[in-house]
């Protein structure tokens, strides 16, 4: 395909870098003629590949994934006001089979509770069948009327995953809120985006949900990026889909439900965290290809430099480590620009003198350079790998945390959402919660439990140890 050489604009300017990036990298292509659907490049979609498998691979261990339709008869999706009332003005109508119009309008699966829970009716009939812990990982359909934007805001969520889980008791799903919440951290931590959760207001929680803890992080731009969400639904969707179980004292009971959310934001906070002017920059755990081999030949007699190119190829691979030699006929500073485009972690030069001194020139995506020996590769660079990822979250990790400031007064807190998160004191009532956000004009992110203080309401003075964040957001 057609490599885009054009440079790209500044980061400073981050919504242009952003969409430029997603275009000459090869992630995504925004010239699909419907607003907020977009197309994965083949590239893209071997980032999404590699961060949906380790998603797999963490979830695996205790849920099963399974496949539900994609088409939702207009009943089913009703049968729960709030959860309706959340999502009516987003949903996509199927009304038409071929000519003939259909009896029952289908809606596209916006998220997909109102798929699931007619089926967990069925399938949970006793407490033996519990905890249910399934998860699909799906296209869904939302009619977004605010901005769209390629990763962030789609009108077909392609890359969807949705775990459902159905538990005996209230605690016992709040216990899974909690697992389900470390298998996140653990997710974004490998990803290397850093988060702060917190407990989204009652008047922003999930349709239907208990509460939601909402895992945020900070664009570079300030704003924040909800990359992750897990709702305790109680019993709610429980009693409009009859979901029961025969316990152990032969009593029927309502389940108690969670629901949890990761969809391809998470790509795109890998992207615009970590990306520079040069092009992306990938944790090794976001990148099909971890380190790229690029020969150094100066004349015909390549003094065995492809050889050993190939040697350390093998070498790395056979530690698990995926490597590829560009022996491609263009000039090394050309190879490098594309790479580093690409964000390719690590690249090993190799060169006669390199061969000289038996040793290898490693170069990180950041530019740090050194020469390391031949005894021993794999185990250095998988070493540096691990160090590479460490570097790059502590390093987003500082610089969001920075840019949270503890203010005094709504001007301050204005002020400071221009270019990070506010936190301020609430007393917990919705009238000053709503007020906060009029007169920031922002969102409150909700109470987070690392975020201590104390203070008075901004808006009607009461004393108060509650905490809220204060952000612009996508
Ligand atoms: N239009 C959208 N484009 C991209 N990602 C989205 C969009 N809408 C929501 N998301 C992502 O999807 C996650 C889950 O969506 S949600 O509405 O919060 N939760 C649910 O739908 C629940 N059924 C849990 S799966 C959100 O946290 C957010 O990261």
């Amino acid at each position: 395909m057609e490599e885009e050489s054009k440079s790209l604009p500044s980061k400073d300017n981050f919504s242009e870098w952003y969409n430029e990036l997603l275009m000459t990298a090869q992630i995504m292509d925004v010239r699909y003629p419907i607003k907020g659907v977009y197309v994965w490049y083949p590239f893209g979609f071997s980032i999404r590949k590699k961060v949906y498998n380790m998603l797999r691979n963490l979830l695996d261990v205790d849920h099963q994934e399974t496949y539900f339709p994609m088409l939702i008869p207009k009943p089913e999706l009703l049968k729960e006001s709030e959860h309706i009332k959340g999502f009516e003005d987003e949903v996509y109508w199927v009304t038409h089979g071929g000519l003939s119009e259909l009896e029952v309008p289908l809606a596209l699966r916006p998220t997909s509770e109102t798929a699931i829970y007619p089926m967990y009716k069925l399938w949970i009939r006793s407490h033996a069948d519990l905890p249910l812990k399934l998860y699909q990982i799906v296209n869904t359909f939302r009619y977004e009327t605010k901005h769209t934007r390629p990763l962030i805001r789609l009108r077909e969520i392609t890359s969807f995953k949705e775990a459902h889980t159905a538990h005996a008791t209230w605690d016992d799903a709040e216990k899974q809120v909690h697992e389900a919440m470390d298998l996140y951290s653990e997710f974004f931590t490998k990803l290397a985006v850093p988060f702060i959760v917190h407990k989204r207001p009652e008047w922003d929680k999930f349709p239907g949900a208990d509460y939601t803890m909402a895992f945020d992080t900070m664009m570079p731009d300030g704003k924040s990026l909800q990359v992750g969400t897990v709702h305790h639904l109680g019993t709610k969707f429980a009693k409009t889909y009859d979901i029961t179980y025969e316990d152990e004292k032969g009593e029927r009971q309502y389940v108690n439900q969670t629901c949890y959310g990761i969809s391809e934001r998470c790509i795109a906070a890998v992207i615009g965290i970590h990306g520079d002017n040069k092009g992306l920059v990938l944790p090794p755990n976001a990148s099909q290809t971890q380190v790229v081999i690029i020969p150094i030949i100066f004349k015909k007699d390549d003094g065995g430099v492809k050889e050993a190119c190939q040697k350390v190829k093998e070498l790395l691979r056979a530690n698990d480590i995926v490597a590829v030699i560009d022996d491609a006929d263009e000039r090394p500073g050309a190879k490098y620009y594309k790479w580093e485009m690409k964000g390719t972690p690590f690249r090993i030069e190799i060169g006669p003198r390199d061969i000289k001194n038996n040793s290898v020139m490693l170069v990180r995506r950041d530019g740090k350079k050194e020469s390391i020996p031949m005894d021993g590769l794999p185990e250095t660079v998988r070493n540096k790998l691990f160090e590479f990822q460490t570097d790059l979250l502590n390093a987003a990790r500082d610089s969001m945390l920075a840019r949270v400031k503890a203010c005094e007064t709504l001007d301050e807190a204005k002020q400071q959402i221009e270019n990070g998160w506010a936190t301020m004191p609430w007393c917990g009532e919705k009238a000053c919660g709503l007020e906060m956000e009029n007169a920031v004009n922002c969102k409150l992110l909700g109470e987070a439990h690392t975020i201590k203080g104390a203070g008075k309401c901004p808006i009607c003075g009461k004393a108060t140890d509650r905490i809220i964040t204060m952000a612009r957001s996508y």
